[in-house]
Formats: structure tokens, C-alpha cells, sequence
């Protein structure tokens, strides 16, 4: 494919669209911790066996959180998180992302990086509440991790975009709770778009591989058509 569009220099800040911007580094600690339990918690409500009276119990002890929570401040639906990179660049994912939202408890635990290789890698591990068949990552979540996977990179390359097309392979059956290679990059750009692949891999195979169009976002300064 022919390489005709330039990445943008610099992304635009979101807050000149209308949309509130958090820094990553200002997401406290706590909140991060109890992201965390909350994907534990609803692992276990899903395979609880415990008895009427300990359900009870953490039923309260649920809703009392939910009661602290619930008339608190809240982000507005579409705040964006801003993330630098060790190389001063910057990008933006939405805070609460369904596959990859750092405050998202719905969100697998997904961080991607820069691999050293080019383009981008993460290491995930899926506990039950992502199941399809026993003890496998459902297709639709695997889905759903390329396809984060795909957008970060064309992100990653100075180019946001949405995806147009999704093309996915199941090559093998993928475990859950154990450790899950992502990688993905861009392969190519031709006008607006940009073609991406990505692949999980579970002890090295790969279980899953994606292709993917994403249509470059018509950003002011981009070279795209
Ligand atoms: C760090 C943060 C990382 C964030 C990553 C986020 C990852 C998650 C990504 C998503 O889930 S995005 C959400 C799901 N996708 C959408 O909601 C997109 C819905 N579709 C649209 O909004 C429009 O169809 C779209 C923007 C994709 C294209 O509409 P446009 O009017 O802007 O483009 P146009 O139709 O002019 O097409 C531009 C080029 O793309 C091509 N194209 C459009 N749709 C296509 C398609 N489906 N398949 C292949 N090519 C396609 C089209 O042929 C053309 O190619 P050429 O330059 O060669 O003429």
C-alpha cells in the first residue's frame, strides 16, 4: 500500500473540541487500587458459591460503597485521559474506555507500550468475567482487545482514527488467567487510511490476529486527504 499521508506533528488538545482532559499522572492512586478490586469483586460475584447470609452481607457492604460514590463529583461521559510518553509525546484515549479505560473496572487490566520492535505490545491477563466457552476468552472480547490494540498504534503513529473495517482470525482457543501477549502496528497509510494488524499470543502461539482500516480523523494541519 502507498505511504501518502504524513502523521500530524501534533495531535490538537481535546479541550478545543468541547471535551474535559484529565492527566494521567492525576489519577490518584486510590481510585487506580480500587479499579482493581472492583474487577476482583465482580470475578468473584460471578463464580461466588457463598451461602444466603454472607451474600447479604457483602450485598450492604456493596451498596454502601455504591452510596459513597453515587452523589459524589463525576467525570463527564467523553473526558478524555491525556498520556505522555518517555519521549514527550502526547495522546489521548477516553478515560473510561470499554477495553482499555484506566478508571473502566469493566475495562480489562490493558496497558499497551511501545515495543522495542516498533509498534506497540501489552501483556493482559483476562480473569473469568471474560469468558465464552469454559475457561476460554470469549471471541467478542479477543475482538475487541485487537481492535484497541489497532487504534493505539495508528494513535501511536500521530494518526487517530475510527475503524471502518475489522477483520479478525481465531487461530487457536485463548486461556483465561494466564498471561496474554498483545502486539499490534501500522502497516500501511494510503490517503485517510491506515491499515493496521495485531495479534495475541498465549505462550508464544498466536491465538488471535486482526486486521483492521482505521479512517484517519479530519484533523486541522494532517496531511490526509
Ligand atoms: C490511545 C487511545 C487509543 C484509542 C483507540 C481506539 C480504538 C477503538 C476504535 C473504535 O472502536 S472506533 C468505533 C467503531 N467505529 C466507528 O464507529 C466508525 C463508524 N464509521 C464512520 O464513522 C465512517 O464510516 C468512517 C469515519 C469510518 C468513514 O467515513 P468518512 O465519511 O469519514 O470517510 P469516507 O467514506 O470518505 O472514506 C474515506 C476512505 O475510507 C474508505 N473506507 C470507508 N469505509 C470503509 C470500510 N468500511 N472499509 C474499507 N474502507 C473504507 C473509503 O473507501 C475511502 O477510501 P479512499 O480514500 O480510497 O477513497
Amino acid at each position: 500500500m502507498t505511504v501518502d499521508a504524513d502523521p500530524v506533528a501534533e495531535l490538537p488538545d481535546p479541550r478545543d473540541y468541547g471535551l474535559a482532559v484529565v492527566g494521567e499522572e492525576e489519577i490518584p492512586a486510590e481510585l487506580t487500587s480500587l479499579v482493581a478490586e472492583v474487577r476482583s469483586l465482580v470475578d468473584a460475584v460471578a463464580r461466588t458459591r457463598a451461602g444466603a447470609e454472607e451474600l447479604s452481607a457483602a450485598r450492604a457492604a456493596v451498596a454502601a460503597a455504591a452510596a459513597q460514590l453515587g452523589d459524589g463529583p463525576r467525570h463527564d461521559v467523553g473526558t478524555m485521559v491525556r498520556r505522555t510518553w518517555d519521549d514527550g509525546r502526547v495522546e489521548y484515549g477516553t478515560l473510561t474506555n470499554a477495553v482499555s479505560g484506566p478508571t473502566n473496572a469493566a475495562a480489562p487490566p490493558l496497558r499497551l507500550e511501545t515495543a522495542p520492535e516498533g509498534g506497540l505490545r501489552a501483556q493482559v491477563r483476562l480473569n473469568g468475567t471474560y469468558q465464552g466457552p469454559p475457561g476460554l476468552v470469549h471471541g467478542g472480547w479477543l475482538a475487541a482487545l485487537l481492535d484497541q490494540a489497532l487504534g493505539a498504534a495508528a494513535v501511536a503513529e500521530g494518526m487517530p482514527g475510527l475503524t471502518a473495517n475489522l477483520d479478525v482470525d481465531y487461530r487457536r482457543p485463548t486461556p483465561l488467567n494466564t498471561p496474554l501477549e498483545i502486539t499490534s502496528r501500522v502497516t500501511g497509510t494510503e490517503r485517510r487510511k491506515v491499515s493496521v494488524a495485531a495479534e495475541i499470543r498465549h505462550d508464544g502461539e498466536v491465538t488471535a490476529e486482526g486486521t483492521a482500516i482505521m479512517v484517519r480523523l479530519n484533523l486541522p494541519g494532517d496531511g490526509g486527504a
